[in-house]
């Protein structure tokens, strides 16, 4: 375990934002913290940096490093009329971190970032600045990477390069937990899943067994599946060549089955979760 928080707790003249979260990370696991906007996730994540003083609580991580934390916090307050490799060079300065050219161009080229783009970070794509961002945080090498929200403003592409990016960060070790209230980012890049709301932790648990435990509905694809006579399962919705129907998650693969044997060419299943089902759920592993 790298990172242990216990019962932290944090209230505002407006209530409490975060109340008695415990989290553990350990190295190479990507961690989601998943709730609404106002759950709490940005204070729960100031807290880890030392950025707030939690009201109660305790924390501990379990490290050597001076500075085992790299974050992004809110959106990264970029230099704009900077180009990329300056950018890392002034907060590298700032932080104290080290700042030889061969180390701050392999920061670049871990997060993506073509070593020969010289212009001004005002003319980057969003998803490019998320990266420089990140290249940001890992300046002193740290052992656990934060990301507060680095899914918003991106386009499917810019999330799913940057997926991969926090993936291979975790495959070099390093402990990622992120934030967001987009189900499905969370699904696609993390271990485990921390469901927050207005400032409890109301579930979590591995993603998969999470999700699995929470799918209660399926849309099915398929030429003409929409005319299925069956007594199998419940059609909730149905429209041309699909349908979203009603069944446990052991039952997916039985009714997949028969749809098969009566003809339908089943193009897709697609396991539909909403956040209302993960925040309504009873907590799964707490
Ligand atoms: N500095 C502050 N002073 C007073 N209230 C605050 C402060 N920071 C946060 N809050 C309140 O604490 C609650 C949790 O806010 P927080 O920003 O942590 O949530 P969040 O889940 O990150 O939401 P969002 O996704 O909208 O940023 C909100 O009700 C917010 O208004």
């Amino acid at each position: 375990m790298i990172l242990e928080a216990t019962n932290l707790t944090k209230t505002y003249k407006s209530g409490k934002a975060v109340d008695a979260i415990s989290l553990k990370l350990k190295i190479g696991q990507i961690y989601g913290v998943l709730g609404r906007n106002g759950a709490g996730k940005t204070t729960l994540f100031k807290i880890l940096c030392n950025l707030v003083t939690a009201d109660h609580g305790s924390l501990k991580i379990h490290s050597t490093k001076l500075k085992p934390i790299g974050a992004i916090i809110e959106n990264p307050g970029l230099y704009t009329y900077l180009n990329a490799y300056e950018n890392l060079k002034v907060f590298a300065e700032i932080q104290n971190a080290p700042r030889d050219k061969t180390r701050l161009e392999q920061y670049l080229k871990t997060v993506g970032l073509p070593l020969d783009r010289k212009d001004a970070v005002r003319h980057f794509s969003m998803g490019m600045k998320q990266r420089l961002a990140i290249a940001i945080a890992l300046l002193n090498d740290p052992e656990i990477v934060i990301l507060d929200e680095p899914f918003s403003g991106l386009d499917p592409m810019g999330v799913s390069d940057l997926i991969r990016l926090i993936k291979s960060l975790a495959a070099k070790n390093k402990s990622v937990l992120i934030s967001s209230h987009m189900l499905a980012e969370l699904q696609n890049c993390c271990d485990y899943l921390y469901v927050i709301d207005r400032g409890k932790l109301v579930n979590q648990g591995e993603t998969t067994r999470l999700f699995n435990h929470s799918i209660s509905r399926y849309k099915i694809k398929g030429n003409g599946v929409e005319q299925v006579k069956n007594k199998l399962f419940k059609i909730i919705f149905a429209e041309k060549n699909s349908i979203d129907i009603e069944c446990k998650a052991t039952e997916i693969s039985k009714i997949l089955e028969n749809l098969i044997q009566q003809g339908y060419q089943i193009t897709a299943c697609i396991p539909q979760v909403t956040l209302n089902e993960l925040l309504s759920q009873q907590p799964n592993d707490v």
